[in-house]
């Protein structure tokens, strides 16, 4: 008699942004891994709306979409999930991945902060806040008006395993960049409420364990020097960031493949 399958449930942030997109292609992934017996006969897989604090129950990991950093700051902070992710992503190491402006949130600096603030859709007392998890500083929307939005297609020759070298096409809308890989040492501790300056950076507050955090590791970078430092998609540890947007690449779901073996997989 064989052992009973291990349910595994993927959570995609339901508040804002391209989360269909997200859930659909793990729709289609999921669909192939059930008719794979390198997966069928261990595991069963499903996909979660989370859209409040219950819905992360039991969650195996979670995916954070593109759409508009702020917004998803403000949404997180008023129903509480905020801390919540928090918690599981810095203290439980819920494997956790962003893409666009779900990198930003999981980014323990962000500059550029204050573009979005005037906007309609923000409470002006509210401040923006991140999640945290990953250790370096990322400018929101980086590559300015010629080039707001674009895709390419890259080698990735710093991923592992299946997309080891894999050619990937990349779309970047109102992307951000990380700009700078942080030293534990020298984090700042988070900057006290003041008012919105272009240079004004947000950071995370930070509750998990120094001691055992793992190293950022960059995975793709563009431009052909260190010194560019236009660092695009990142892992440090339980979480995996991305500036652009696998989700909106129809019928390619190597990536979200991919997190789930090295991710959520691995770490069981
Ligand atoms: N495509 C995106 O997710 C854009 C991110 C957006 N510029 C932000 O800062 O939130």
């Amino acid at each position: 008699m064989s052992d009973r399958k291990k349910l595994i449930i993927v959570g995609v942030l339901a508040l804002q942004g391209s989360y269909h997109e997200h859930l659909a292609h793990l729709t289609s992934l999921f669909e192939d891994l059930s008719n794979d017996k390198e997966y069928n006969l261990k595991y069963e897989f499903e996909s979660r709306e989370v859209k409040k604090v219950e819905d992360l129950d039991s969650l195996n990991g979670l995916i954070l979409p593109g759409g508009e950093s702020t917004t998803m700051s403000i949404l997180l902070q008023r129903n509480g999930l905020l801390e919540a992710l928090k918690r599981l992503i810095q203290i439980d190491k819920l494997p956790c991945w962003g893409s666009c402006a779900g990198l930003i949130l999981l980014c323990n600096e962000i500059t550029n902060t204050n573009i979005d603030l005037s906007g309609k859709n923000v409470e002006k007392s509210m401040r923006y806040k991140s999640i945290g998890g990953l250790d370096v500083r990322v400018h929101r929307n980086s590559f300015g008006r010629q080039l707001d939005s674009f895709s390419e297609k890259f080698t990735l020759e710093n991923f592992d395993g299946e997309l080891h070298n894999a050619e990937f096409t990349c779309v970047f809308i109102r992307a951000p960049v990380i700009k700078d890989v942080l030293s534990l040492e020298t984090r700042q501790p988070e900057e006290a409420p003041h008012s919105d300056t272009e240079n004004r950076i947000v950071r995370a507050t930070y509750i998990g364990d120094i001691v055992n955090r793992a190293k950022p590791e960059v995975l793709l970078r563009l431009g052909s020097n260190e010194k560019d430092s236009m660092i695009v998609a990142i892992r440090q540890g339980n979480v995996f960031g991305t500036s652009f947007h696998p989700e909106l690449v129809k019928g390619d779901y190597r990536m979200h493949k991919w997190f789930i073996d090295r991710f959520i997989l691995d770490s069981i």
